[in-house]
């Protein structure tokens, strides 16, 4: 984690913009003529990229949902791609919610997001993907896990993989009590001690954290402080905060000591910002309607840096 970690401290921000555009969030007159799925993807690259140039100076992360551009197919995957590409030449850590998760030989494949294409004798592997992270789902286990931690490893790169998500029904399965464990562990809290071991030997001298992190959601403030404890080498991805009801206050027991260990997230309350602006006005061209984007999504991620300040420093 020390590349995200280096990078949070650069701009004193733990926070990450999630680039998951839809055609709702868009202004309309991006969209307007759009006839294919290439017409909307070129759009999203628009928006994605005034989004970028907006905030690359205040924050460390970004993290694009890969449902949003799959469900333009090709020409959604290459916007996808070049969107993290652009992120990282303006410095930022691209995290890609990709949530994979296969049996071992499959999972081999998926890590190819974070090592590159598949080692052929006599040819480079290639960085198709321009990630500096990816989400991973460990229902599998570890052997679906274990080719991910490799290739973090070999190229310096992350996984963050789900623990405690932060959708209401998590708990039909994350909150379960495993029977017979003593004392009483969930679920949940047992994916946090297979990620301590499956980090272990990951560990950063430096900062303690292992390349291996976890997502534990804003919506969960209970469970997730009892999740840092449980997780002391384990850097946080908090989804669920603004759009999905998470506020600071519900932050305060996700970090350590040292006010590090978790990135919050935030994708609609930044992104679509602008919908909230109290007077929108009539766009004239796409460009204005970009430069009312990027202004909006500022002042939305500043005031939820100051608000994940206030929230450490409680
Ligand atoms: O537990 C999880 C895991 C991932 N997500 C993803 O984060 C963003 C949240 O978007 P908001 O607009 O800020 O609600 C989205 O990409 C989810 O797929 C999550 O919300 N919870």
């Amino acid at each position: 984690m020390r590349v995200l970690i280096n990078a949070i401290q650069r701009t004193g921000n733990p926070s990450v913009i999630g680039l998951d555009p839809r055609p709702e969030l868009l202004p309309s007159i991006l969209l307007e003529g759009a006839q294919t799925p290439r017409d909307v993807a070129d759009a999203y690259f628009a928006f994605n990229t005034a989004v970028i140039d907006a905030l690359y100076d205040i924050i460390p992360a970004v993290k694009p949902q890969i449902a949003m551009y799959e469900a333009l197919g090709i020409a959604g995957i290459e916007t996808f791609i070049k969107t993290n590409e652009y992120a990282q030449s303006r410095g930022l850590y691209v995290l890609a919610d990709i949530k994979r998760g296969d049996i071992g030989s499959t999972a081999a494949s998926y890590a190819s997001h974070l090592c590159g294409t598949p080692q052929i004798e006599g040819m480079p592997r290639f960085d198709v993907w321009h990630e500096d992270a990816v989400t991973v789902n460990p229902y599998l286990g570890s052997d679906g896990i274990a080719p991910f931690v490799t290739a973090a490893v070999a190229t310096n790169k992350d996984i963050f993989v789900l623990a405690k998500t932060s959708n209401p029904s998590s708990s039909e399965l994350q909150d379960l009590v495993i029977d017979g464990s003593i004392p009483h562990e969930t679920v949940a809290e047992h994916v946090a001690g297979l990620l301590e071991e499956w980090g272990e030997s990951t560990r950063d001298k430096e900062t303690g954290y292992s390349h291996v992190g976890a997502v534990v959601g804003a919506t969960h403030p209970v469970e997730g402080t009892k999740l840092r404890k449980l997780m002391p080498h384990t850097f946080f991805l908090v989804p669920g905060y603004g759009a999905q009801g998470g506020t600071g206050a519900d932050l305060a027991g996700l970090f350590d000591s040292n006010g590090l260990g978790a990135l919050v997230n935030s994708s609609r309350g930044i992104i679509g910002a602008w919908k909230k602006a109290a007077e929108i006005p009539e766009f004239a061209t796409r460009e204005d309607a970009l430069a009312f984007v990027a202004r909006s999504a500022r002042k939305a991620a500043l005031a939820m840096k100051d608000d994940i300040s206030q929230a450490i420093a409680q």
